[in-house]
């Protein structure tokens, strides 16, 4: 079965002389929340507007669903929904009232939409409220909710986050986890601090200046920076062999430099030390590491930077 919902492909989107979408090949996954990761400016709403069909590629392709001419995208994005920029409400009608302006805009069959989707995001106690009187949550929410009026199968949402309070984000973020998880939604989800969907999405895109600049996973990226004890020894395999044994934990890895990366008793040193000199292990370096995800995110992004100042 196709797994595949998006595929770029070489996707290139000029104004003028600057180039806004660089030769960008992606491809989303079914059944999985991807953070699309940028800072201001980098292409992500413009990305997205493509996407949505809200603008057109300079060049390159797009396939959804396998289909990839004007009119096979027009069909697929029927099984999309999108929030992108601020959401169009009018601030003097209820929610119900939003949602069935929208509803009948877009054709959609169905009254009984409206209250599934003021369920699902969570906003059936505030249907019938005037919006002007929403805090920005619940706008998002709202937002989110006319993005769900055709029941999609794959839900795309420019920087829900942005400018929330810690409770509005933390809202927001079950939202997108329930969706993915009891509706099986994809969702490509933007945000310009990859801290904000850490922990929603389990793949993040990374874009910089129009390219994408990296694609891992939330496994790849604790890899990548999750803090843990680094230890170097003289016997890297009797060292692995001796920490799981004793120390009962399997959150650890040899890595190809033969550092073996551990990610428990970060609080408690001493017993990692004291369990591998009890085994006649010498060891040469026993430090806790690791970056925070911005840390990582400008690190990559200065990686780029770099290598782009030395060609020019
Ligand atoms: N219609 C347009 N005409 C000219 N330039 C544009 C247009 N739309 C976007 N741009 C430029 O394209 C670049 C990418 O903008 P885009 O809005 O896609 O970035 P973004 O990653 O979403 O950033 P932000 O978080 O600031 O919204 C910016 O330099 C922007 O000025």
């Amino acid at each position: 079965m196709n797994s595949t919902v998006l595929e770029a492909h070489n996707l290139t989107k000029k104004y003028k002389h600057s180039l806004v979408i660089d030769h960008i090949n992606l491809r989303i996954e079914k059944g999985k929340i991807y953070g699309f990761i940028g800072q201001n400016g980098a292409g992500k709403t413009t990305f997205l507007r493509l996407t949505a069909g809200l603008s057109f590629p300079t060049d390159g392709t797009l396939e959804l669903w396998g289909q990839r001419n004007r009119t096979g995208l027009q069909e697929q994005r029927k099984r999309m929904g999108c929030l992108i920029e601020s959401p169009a409400l009018y601030p003097n009608l209820t929610a119900v009232q939003n949602l069935e302006v929208q509803r009948l805009q877009r054709g959609i069959p169905g009254k009984s939409v409206i209250s599934d989707c003021l369920r699902m995001t969570g906003l059936t106690d505030t249907a019938k409220k005037p919006v002007r009187n929403f805090s920005l949550g619940m706008r998002q929410r709202l937002g989110i909710a006319a993005a769900l009026l055709n029941n999609p199968e794959f839900l795309i949402l420019d920087e829900p986050i942005n400018g929330l309070d810690p409770n509005g984000i933390v809202e927001i973020r079950r939202l997108l986890k329930d969706l993915n998880q009891k509706y099986g939604m994809t969702i490509l989800v933007s945000s310009h601090i990859l801290e904000e969907l850490y922990q929603t999405a389990s793949q993040f895109i990374l874009i910089h200046k129009g390219r994408i600049i990296d694609e891992l996973s939330g496994r790849e990226l604790d890899e990548q920076c999750k803090r843990h004890i680094a230890i170097k020894t003289n016997q890297p395999q009797n060292a692995l062999l001796s920490l799981e044994k004793h120390l009962h934990t399997e959150h650890l890895r040899l890595m190809p430099d033969g550092t073996i990366r551990l990610y428990e008793y970060l609080d408690d040193i001493e017993t990692v030390a004291r369990t591998l000199s009890d085994s006649g292990i010498l060891v040469t370096t026993l430090n806790v590491s690791g970056d925070t995800l911005e840390d990582y995110f400008l690190r990559k992004v200065g990686a780029v930077s770099h290598a782009q100042n030395l060609k020019s």
